[in-house]
């Protein structure tokens, strides 16, 4: 955890609240049902996996943890805080990676940093200080003082992610971070993520189709058409399914063909 701001309490003592209760959570648009009595949890410290393939619903899930949509049915909690009775509580413990880039492009990257740590209240002097405690041991250091405009997209992609970290959220939602990157910046962004991870100490959501992004000691939530199929540590889930891996398991559970990666850059699931 980043020494330099301290965290707002938790409702509970210990780790054992979740530091995020999905609890039958349900969304439709118009006639279709994009989410379907889901639930599952995220406990605190712990990196889970979104696994699903395209339309399976995470971007609708993220919508209602963000509170970009209201949650009609069921119940959302961030580290014990009810989002429907404490937005505020619930979304000061909370850091996303959406999908889409939101870099300004003509800032230097120390600017895009201050800037979003100003917005969450940081005074200069402890972000340029957080700034250095969360890039020490990222080559993004060298570049603190570039135009974004010049980095490659994997490159923007990073400071998105160390973004995120700032303000020292407690859960940090990624929502298909590596989406139309090349297999060496996914790899670097994956990196870099779990390498601020084991520093920070933070809960993760991370919503992926690509099931290689996936490591052994992550917990797996697998979301098909808006239901949950399968939630638990990899090798539960491969138990479960008697599978031989976690490949083979989300193809069991999910009934669509065992994508075959080999050496070549992963295949994308889809629905
Ligand atoms: N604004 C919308 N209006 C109508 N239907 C929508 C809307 N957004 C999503 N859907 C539908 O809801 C379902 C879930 O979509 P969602 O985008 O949440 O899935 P996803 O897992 O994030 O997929 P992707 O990776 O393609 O974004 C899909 O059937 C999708 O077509």
């Amino acid at each position: 955890m980043g020494s330099l701001q301290k965290r707002p309490e938790t409702r509970s003592e210990g780790r054992s609240v979740p530091a995020l209760d999905i609890s039958g959570v349900s969304h439709s648009y118009g006639e279709r049902r994009a989410l379907d009595d889901v639930s599952f949890t995220v406990p605190q410290g712990s990196f889970t996996a979104l696994l699903g393939p395209n339309g399976a619903g995470k971007s609708t899930l993220f919508s209602l943890i963000t509170r970009l949509y209201n949650t009609r049915a069921g119940e959302i909690s961030i580290l014990g805080h009810k989002l429907s009775q404490e937005p505020g509580e619930a979304l000061r413990r909370l850091g996303v990676v959406f999908q889409a880039r939101t870099l300004d492009l003509d800032l230097s990257i120390r600017q895009n940093l201050a800037y979003h740590a100003a917005l969450h209240g940081l005074p200069g002097r402890v972000a340029r200080a957080r700034t250095e405690e969360i890039l020490r041991g990222s080559d993004l250091m060298k570049r603190l003082g570039e135009k974004a405009r010049n980095l490659s997209g994997g490159q923007l992609r990073r400071v998105e992610v160390v973004r995120a970290f700032m303000h020292s959220p407690e859960l940090i939602l990624f929502d298909e971070p590596t989406v139309g990157l090349d297999i060496g910046s996914r790899a670097e962004i994956v990196a870099e993520v779990r390498r601020l991870v084991r520093q920070e100490g933070v809960s993760v959501l991370w919503a992926t189709h690509l099931i290689d992004e996936v490591e052994a000691s992550d917990r797996v939530v697998v979301l098909h058409k808006g239901k949950v199929l399968a939630e638990g540590g990899v090798a539960a889930i491969v138990a479960e399914q008697d599978a031989g891996s976690i490949r083979d398991a989300f193809a069991s559970l999910t009934g669509l063909a065992r994508p075959d990666l080999g050496n070549t850059p992963p295949l994308e699931l889809q629905p």
